[in-house]
């Protein structure tokens, strides 16, 4: 990197620069083109200079995208990426081209230090950012979790979403609080795709594709590895003999000494946790789901006709309220599952805070949720991994994690359906999923060369 690169991106995260003159603004962004090279170069006294005397912008990235921490997450030197992040306004969470972070620099250059230095700064700033997030939303706002979420702003791992991208053909728009106009997409914004109509299709696998109205896929059949592997560590072994009785055989047992099994799926999608869930006979099965479309494909295959399930049609914090209000019964649920679509991190961990009021108290009751947090990126997948942990944790919930073998089962693909394609990772929203069509070809959807295999999460409540 030591010949310069052209023209450069800029693409200022915090806003702040203001210079007088174009003239002094190619002078500062030659200055962060030097910064980057004396990094990759490791000039120990250029870099010490630059960005402590000349205070180069760090967040400045070159033609590939890189900033001056890739460069040193290239090189491994976990002392400039201290100076860069301390001392510097580098940030730990921008993408290149590619969409590879520093940290994800650090890990293909099997550089550990370095990455274990960006990983600890990924986490730290997002707990940070969860803490400020709950200052602001509690110093505004006297309720509950659900109005929290309302007002979560982006975090990392949106920002680095290809779906939260603007652009999209059917996004509507949104004029913000400083006048400019921001395209909401049906990926990225819950009302936004809760208004939109759905495709309920194949592919040309045969595969099973709920898609949104931007094309994006809201669930994929590919994804049933995941689900199955979910209800089955959610429900065994706790549950395991129910397999084999029927609903009615299991429900006259119950009037006995039999412990009864109450579940909650929130978001029903294909409904295909819910089949596996069904397995297991459950003596309630709550299913949370909004969309207008989804509910219509459950009746039309039957769910609302299944001994023990019940819909509550509208989103969850619809259901939080109506628990509150006293319109819901307080159940006391022995397995919870969440996966929703176009939600936001800051929701899902709404969503945890509540799970000490709808556990049972039963030993045996689980929680789990789709992990699909940051999982473009093996730095944002490993934050977003040990920050959910985290959260969790603090509301008295211990973690388990077992791995999933998304693309051994080659299904890990999935072809375009001809649907409009949008121009991310995903929990984009809380669902984290990218899962667009390209035009042609195929898009792959978990990328294990950067992620690894699929992280299950299964926790249950410490007394
Ligand atoms: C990824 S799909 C769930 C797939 C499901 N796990 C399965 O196995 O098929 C996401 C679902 O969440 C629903 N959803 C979106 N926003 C929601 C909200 N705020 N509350 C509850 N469900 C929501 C969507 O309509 C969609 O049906």
């Amino acid at each position: 990197m030591s010949s310069a690169p052209p023209p450069v991106q800029v693409s200022n995260p915090t806003g702040d620069l203001a210079p007088a003159t174009a003239a002094d603004l190619d002078e500062r962004l030659a200055l962060s083109l030097r910064l980057i090279d004396a990094v990759y170069d490791r000039d120990d006294r250029l870099v010490q200079h630059l960005v402590l005397e000349e205070h180069a912008e760090c967040w400045v990235q070159d033609a590939q995208g890189w900033t001056a921490l890739h460069a040193a997450a290239h090189t491994g030197s976990v002392d400039h990426i201290k100076l860069l992040l301390r001392k510097g306004n580098a940030v730990w969470s921008i993408p290149d081209n590619l969409g590879c972070t520093a940290g994800d620099i650090a890990f293909s250059m099997n550089n550990t230090d370095a990455y274990e230095e960006l990983l600890a700064e990924g986490i730290r700033s997002e707990m940070l950012r969860a803490v400020l997030e709950a200052a602001h939303s509690s110093s505004g706002e006297s309720d509950a979790a659900s109005d929290a979420a309302d007002d979560a702003d982006m975090t990392a791992l949106d920002a680095s979403r290809p779906d939260v991208e603007a652009g999209a053909s059917a996004a509507s728009d949104s004029t913000t609080a400083a006048g400019a106009v921001a395209q909401l997409s049906t990926a990225s914004d819950n009302a936004t795709f809760l208004a939109s109509r759905l495709t309920f299709t194949h592919d040309s696998r045969g595969q099973p594709i709920a898609l949104d109205a931007e094309g994006n896929g809201v669930m994929m059949g590919w994804e049933s590895g995941i689900m199955h592997q979910t209800a089955r560590r959610m429900c065994e072994p706790a549950w395991g003999d129910r397999r084999d009785k029927s609903w009615a055989e299991l429900h006259s047992e119950e009037e006995g000494d039999r412990e009864k099994l109450r579940v909650m799926n929130v978001g029903f999608g294909l409904g295909i946790i819910d089949t596996y869930l069904q397995e297991y006979h459950p003596t309630q099965h709550l299913v949370i789901e909004p969309h207008p479309d989804v509910l219509a494909f459950a009746r039309e295959n039957g769910w609302y006709d299944k001994p023990g399930v019940r819909f509550y049609e509208g989103t969850w914090k619809d259901y939080l309220k109506a628990l509150e209000a006293g319109d819901e019964e307080y159940v006391g649920w022995d397995g919870v599952y969440f996966d929703t679509y176009s939600e936001h991190y800051a929701d899902l961990h709404a969503f945890f805070q509540t799970l000490p009021d709808l556990l049972s108290t039963s030993p045996n009751a689980r929680f789990s949720f789709f992990h699909g947090l940051g999982a473009t990126s093996r730095l944002l997948y490993d934050v977003y991994t040990s920050v959910s942990e985290m959260h969790l944790r603090e509301i008295g919930l211990a973690t388990d994690w077992s791995e999933v073998d998304v693309a051994g089962e080659g299904v890990g693909r999935w072809e375009a359906t001809g649907a409009s394609s949008a121009g991310a990772p995903g929990a984009g929203a809380a669902g984290a999923r990218d899962k667009r069509t390209e035009g042609e070809g195929e898009k792959k959807y978990w990328r294990e060369e950067m992620v690894g295999r699929y992280r299950l999460p299964l926790c249950r409540l410490e007394f």
